[in-house]
């Protein structure tokens, strides 16, 4: 069934489990997800990025909006696990509206680079627009390094504790993400990767939201050995190890964003594919054994977070 988002979440925030949100930019990801979350009898979040919406809609927005909701609703009402499509790092209105008006369970409004007040001022204006049209809200309060909605963050700022506990009362989101030290994308971490469980548990205890981790994924190694075996250069790629997802969760994170290892998955498989059949050009042939890797890594996430048979 087609749910709300915050639905998912506050069930899993009860359990202290972790749900996780992957992402997708077209309807071969979303298959190779689904078969995962089915096999697995797990709730799923879907989530794109604005660049999802744009490069679906060929740059129409609320094009691209339709065509992901017509896709995963549709399906989602002839399935007995419960799925919410997301609107992640939504930073333009135009964007956001149009993500409400297509049909979304929920969208992200990310104005964590603006000075804080300017963030709650902006959030609280999404979230009386979007509640009005039945759809939650998501936020955050700090940055992750790299690149985030297409704003290029020197270095992470961690979220400041009082701050969350005013913003999240102020703006009344439903489900909130708080920065501790992670970053998109492949290469997370020079050295070890450690994040700020501390700040972590102060937020879950202050806010009792359900928490979001961005930048969650591990960057499986395997499968960046195979993409490597076949041409790929992911030289010091780096993601957040299985224990250390497993203890934010224990700490309150309920929806992990993962999209990097999706995409780690999919183009070992495409390489590895490829380079064994030289005959091939069927698209429903060519891409099964990267779809077949992107479910394992979904199965995978599904077992490390805890929401195996929990519709
Ligand atoms: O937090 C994450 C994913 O983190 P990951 O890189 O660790 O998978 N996300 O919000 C995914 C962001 C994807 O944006 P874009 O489509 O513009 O590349
Ligand atoms: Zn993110």
């Amino acid at each position: 069934a087609y749910v709300d988002t915050k639905d998912i979440l506050d069930k899993a925030s009860e359990g202290y489990y972790g749900v996780a949100a992957f992402n997708i930019n077209n309807m071969e990801f979303f298959h190779a997800i689904l078969e995962g979350a089915l096999e697995k009898k797990s709730p799923l979040i879907i989530e794109t990025s604005e660049g999802a919406i744009k490069y679906a809609g060929m740059n129409d927005p609320y094009r691209g909006a339709r065509f992901f909701v017509n896709m995963i609703k549709d399906m989602a009402n002839t399935v007995d696990i419960p799925i919410a499509l997301h609107l992640d790092h939504g930073n333009n209105f135009d964007i956001i509206m149009a993500a409400i008006k297509a049909g979304y369970s929920s969208v992200m409004i990310d104005a964590s680079h603006e000075v804080f007040e300017e963030n709650m001022r902006i959030t609280k204006d999404i979230v009386r627009i979007a509640h009005a049209a039945g759809v939650s809200v998501e936020a955050e309060l700090g940055q992750l390094s790299g690149i985030e909605d297409n704003v290029e963050a020197a270095e992470n700022v961690l979220v400041n504790v009082d701050e969350a506990k005013e913003f999240c009362e102020t703006t009344e989101v439903d489900f909130f993400a708080p920065a501790i030290g992670t970053s998109h994308g492949a290469f997370k971490f020079k050295g070890e990767a450690k994040l700020d469980y501390d700040r972590l548990k102060k937020v879950k205890e202050v806010t009792g939201k359900p928490l979001v981790l961005h930048g969650a994924s591990s960057v499986v190694q395997e499968y960046v050995k195979i993409a490597e075996e076949y041409g790929a250069d992911f030289g010091g790629s780096k993601g957040v190890p299985a224990d250390v997802l497993k203890q934010t969760v224990e700490y309150g994170i309920n929806k992990v964003n993962t999209d990097t290892d999706l995409r780690i998955a999919y183009v070992a498989g495409l390489r590895e594919f490829l380079a064994h059949d030289a005959k091939q050009f069927d698209p429903r042939k060519y891409q099964r054994k990267a779809m077949d890797y992107v479910k394992k890594v979904v199965m995978e996430r599904i077992d490390i977070l805890g929401s195996a048979n929990k519709i």
